[in-house]
């Protein structure tokens, strides 16, 4: 971890919102970016295809990518020809017939996808980011995000597709600790989940599948797709990190936590992650402070401790929340891993979205019901 990962970041971006009118999409000068990850051979590639190759009317960047410790893994590349040369490799950008454009390079990093995006700006109208398989998308998403107020990126969602066959498996891979496997990163990171594949498995099996994935994180929205075909408008414009994300929080008002159920689906295993909701009454100003406040001390990794969590503390890998003040206004919170913000929304929920109800909802290790405890005692809720 470098120096300036110790640093922990609000980014108070009151006054920076997406601007939405209350339509569905952005309107600010930004490229929306979707972050796709999903196991190794889960149906990322063939979403990609697809996307690459349908009539959606975007005109979309989608970008190969390697990102940190993944060096075993063979860079692969789409396998789209190129109508003026068939020959052409993906090396470089390559226009397609929709428009779209490929930019098939290995360990593109962060900035050379910005620098990418700059360049192209007046050509592209979304990114997409292929992660690699073995992939955590948690610290990369947080890389965008901390650079999102001066780069021309805005992350959009993160979209996880699922190998409804093989999910039990990579869900049973232990790794030490207890720590969550690759799989349960990825889900628990998610916004949209593809549970793919749905033509190799049983009903049964299926139903496992989903409540596996439920458990680790219920704010998802889920497709069950063959060869990754989902609707594509699902896909765009989900503004999962700004304000309009507050209605795609769970309505269940229980804590959900490993604690308090049996959590061993698909094929026995248990999963190292769970997620608490804990439903928020209207809050005075002062109260916001302390729930503020609260946050701060669990999510950054400094020398204060949560007030009232012992050990083992919470690692929090995703939070949620919806909140509404007494004098009448409302804030969103988002969080990946340490760095979380606070949005307040105006009317730019998505057409058709449910009202939330107001709560906090973290998704994690050690993410109990001592943590419910633990906030409720501090705001005084
Ligand atoms: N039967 C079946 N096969 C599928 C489905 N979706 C994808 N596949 C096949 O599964 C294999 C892997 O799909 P990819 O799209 O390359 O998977 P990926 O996630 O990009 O794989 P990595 O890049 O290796 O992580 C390919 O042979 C696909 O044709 C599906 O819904 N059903």
């Amino acid at each position: 971890m470098s120096e300036d990962d110790d640093v922990p970041q609000l980014l108070d971006v009151d006054e920076l919102q997406d601007g939405s009118d209350g339509g569905d999409a952005y309107d600010r000068p930004k490229v929306p970016m979707t972050l796709l990850t999903g196991y190794l051979g889960a149906g990322k590639s063939t979403l990609l295809d697809y996307i690459l190759t349908a009539d959606h009317g975007y005109r979309i960047a989608v970008c190969m990518n390697d990102f940190g410790d993944t060096t075993d893994i063979e860079a692969k590349s789409l396998t789209f020809n190129n109508p003026d040369d068939p020959n052409a490799t993906t090396d470089t950008m390559l226009t397609l017939p929709n428009g779209c454009l490929c930019c098939s390079f290995k360990d593109m990093g962060i900035q050379a996808i910005e620098d990418m995006v700059a360049a192209q700006k007046d050509k592209i109208d979304w990114v997409m980011v292929e992660l690699t398989g073995l992939a955590d998308p948690a610290p990369i998403a947080r890389g965008f995000w901390a650079n999102e107020e001066m780069g021309d990126l805005i992350l959009d969602s993160i979209v996880c597709v699922v190998d409804s066959k093989n999910f039990g498996k990579q869900l049973a891979e232990d790794r030490p600790d207890n720590e969550p496997n690759e799989a349960e990163k990825q889900v628990a990171c998610a916004d949209v989940i593809l549970l793919n594949k749905t033509d190799l498995v049983t009903p049964a099996t299926l139903k496992e599948v989903a409540d596996s994935v439920a458990d680790i994180n219920p704010t998802l929205r889920v497709f069950e797709t063959v060869k990754s075909r989902m609707p594509l408008d699902s896909l765009f414009n989900l503004k999962a990190y700004t304000s309009g994300a507050a209605a795609a929080l769970p309505e269940t008002e229980s804590c959900c936590a490993n604690g308090e159920h049996d959590h061993d689906h698909a094929h026995g295993h248990r999963s190292a992650i769970s997620t608490v909701s804990i439903p928020l009454p209207v809050l005075s100003a002062s109260q916001w402070d302390k729930l503020n406040g609260f946050l701060e001390a669990l999510l950054w990794d400094g020398e204060e401790r949560p007030p009232g969590l012992q050990d083992p503390l919470p690692d929090v890998l995703r939070t949620k929340g919806y909140a509404r003040l007494e004098d009448g206004s409302e804030r969103v919170v988002q969080g990946v891993a340490d760095m979380f913000e606070v949005t307040t929304p105006r009317g730019g929920k998505r057409s058709g979205d449910p009202e939330p109800s107001p709560k906090m909802v973290f998704i994690g290790r050690n993410v109990d019901e001592r943590l419910g405890y633990a906030l409720r005692s501090h705001v005084g809720i």
